[in-house]
């Protein structure tokens, strides 16, 4: 009994440290791919609109590995997200938070991903990008756009960031790690 209690024990740890699955989200240009080679490489690179994905295995700190799925944000290709949805543990959603005039679509695309069956209880964490830019709304302006109080069943959190110096990356990793933990654990345990 002992022994089965600690294999099992050994097969949730192996579970627990297991890459985590984050997709990144967000409409065209709000700095999705910037950030995920800022968190990669530590470098603002140059980049072009993805059609498409990127993949990669992002380590934000010791002992926390992402699996980063970045898919392109254009209008006629945003029916593609759906694709991704399956076994996603933690969302970060981008808004260009200069782009004003845009909230209201970032918010129906937002519903779109949240509404789906596959992303149920998956925590979210909106990075409001472009924070260095003037002009950019604040955190609450924009969990007020996306409506986020009225998400009561899962975890959200709004992160300033600024992708090409990295201001606020790290804290928002930090805070969907801990989410995601949750959320796994919950899966697991079947509740
Ligand atoms: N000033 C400023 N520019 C940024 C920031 N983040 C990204 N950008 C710029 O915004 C533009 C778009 O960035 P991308 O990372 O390509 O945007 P994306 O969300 O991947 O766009 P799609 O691939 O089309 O979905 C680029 O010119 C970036 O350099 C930021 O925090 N501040
Ligand atoms: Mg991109």
């Amino acid at each position: 009994m002992g022994l089965l209690v600690s294999k099992l024990s050994s097969l949730f740890d192996s579970f627990a440290n297991d890459p985590m699955r984050i997709l990144m989200l967000g409409l065209d240009a709000a700095g999705k791919t910037t950030i995920m080679y800022k968190l990669k490489l530590n470098e603002a690179v140059t980049t072009i609109p993805t059609i498409g994905f990127n993949v990669e295995t992002v380590t934000p700190k010791k002992g926390l590995t992402f699996t980063m799925w970045d898919v392109g944000g254009q209008y006629r290709i945003r029916q593609l997200w759906k694709h991704y949805f399956q076994n996603t543990q933690g969302l970060i959603y981008v808004i260009d938070s200069c782009d004003k005039s845009r909230f209201a679509e970032a918010y129906d695309e937002l519903l779109n991903i949240i509404e789906s069956d596959e992303m149920r209880g998956v925590p979210v964490v909106v990075l409001a990008n472009k924070q260095d830019l003037p002009n950019s709304a604040s955190c609450s302006e924009i969990a007020e756009a996306l409506h986020l109080h009225k998400l009561t069943q899962r975890k959200w959190h709004v992160q300033a960031t600024c992708a090409t110096n990295g201001e606020g990356l790290y804290e928002a990793m930090d805070i969907l790690a801990t989410y995601t933990k949750e959320f796994k654990k919950q899966r697991n345990y079947g509740y």
